[in-house]
């Protein structure tokens, strides 16, 4: 599928990344970034810049290239282009990068042996920005104790210690690869109030693949989107609810509708609703009513497969 929006990012200060004090707020700057396994093509040609100070989304079916795109960016993997973190090339100058940078990957262990007094001592000595005050500060939003047992806390707990340890780095980046997969739902909102209180600032971002699009809308300020390997969208929240109009209509106006070619025919709340990128065309804008399309939408218009879009509802 073709990128409905621009590879390179959309125009605005923020995405064009603010100059503050005569130095650059880009945070990650990648160009064409390309990487194969063999014959399948993970990452295919992205581009895009993350300024400080932003929550970005990174959505994408199964496969689509999200943990390998993570790890080219906390330079696990190298791509073909050019990319640029915290002003380093990440895969070069990786050892250095992580001192300024969070991350937390998609099978994240902690040692199950281990006391949480114990990691705190470790990180103390492993990452010179960790403060151990912090770590223990943060705990005491969880349930977890100083004295708990890796092994004795439950999986949501686990998560919650990590980010309480990860978040106690005095870091620029967090990079979180699906890090509330198997939790329940009370589980994922007190990780992301956890983040979002006490990590963000304004300065530092955050990049969060997940699945959970429907959660993470009210906290993003941007999203990207992946489709086998593309970049499919690039986008803020903002430019999203001015860009893309959604018309919900009467059955009876479906095939005229349909002619003015949504990206997506859906219903919502009960009614049949077609997905514009901009304003519907003049001759159908009258059939029916504007309503405004959610996260959700948007990433079944862009990432289904093209064989079934615009399908009859
Ligand atoms: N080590 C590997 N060797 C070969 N192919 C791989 C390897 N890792 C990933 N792939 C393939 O690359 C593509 C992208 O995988 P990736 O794990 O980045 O996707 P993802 O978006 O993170 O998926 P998920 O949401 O399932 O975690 C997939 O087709 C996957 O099968």
């Amino acid at each position: 599928m073709a990128p409905i929006a621009g590879e390179t990012p959309a125009p605005g200060p923020d995405r064009q990344g603010s100059e503050m004090g005569g130095r650059m707020k880009t945070l990650i700057e990648a160009k064409h970034l390309s990487l194969n396994y063999g014959s399948k093509a993970a990452l295919q040609d992205l581009s895009f810049t993350i300024p400080a100070g932003r929550v970005v989304g990174l959505l994408g079916h199964n496969g689509a290239g999200k943990t390998t795109l993570m790890k080219a960016l906390v330079g696990l993997k190298r791509p073909a282009g050019e990319l640029t973190v915290l002003g380093r090339d990440p895969h070069a100058r990786r050892n250095e990068l992580l001192t300024e940078l969070c991350y937390i990957p998609d099978v994240a262990v902690l040692p199950r042996w281990a006391r949480v007094s114990e990691l705190i001592t470790l990180m103390s000595g492993l990452q010179p920005r960790f403060s151990a005050d912090r770590a223990r500060q943060l705990l005491k939003r969880t349930s977890v104790t100083e004295q708990d047992k890796v092994k004795h806390l439950s999986k949501g707990m686990v998560t919650q210690l990590h980010l309480a340890l990860v978040a106690a780095i005095d870091a620029k980046l967090m990079i979180l690869d699906e890090p509330t997969l198997g939790l329940d739902v009370m589980s994922r909102k007190s990780f992301y109030e956890m983040l979002i209180d006490e990590w963000c600032d304004g300065e530092r971002s955050v990049l969060i693949s997940t699945h959970q699009v429907e959660e993470v809308e009210s906290l993003l300020s941007d999203v990207m989107m992946l489709d086998e390997g593309r970049l499919v969208l690039n986008i803020s929240l903002e430019e999203m609810d001015s860009r893309f109009v959604a018309l919900s209509h009467d059955p009876e106006a479906a095939d005229a509708v349909a002619a003015g070619h949504p990206l997506l025919r859906y219903r919502l709340q009960g009614r049949h609703t077609a997905l514009f990128d901009g304003a519907p065309p003049e001759t159908i804008s009258h059939l029916g009513q504007r309503v405004r399309p959610s996260l959700v939408d948007l990433f079944m218009a862009l990432t289904r497969k093209p064989e079934i879009q615009g399908r009859e509802l």
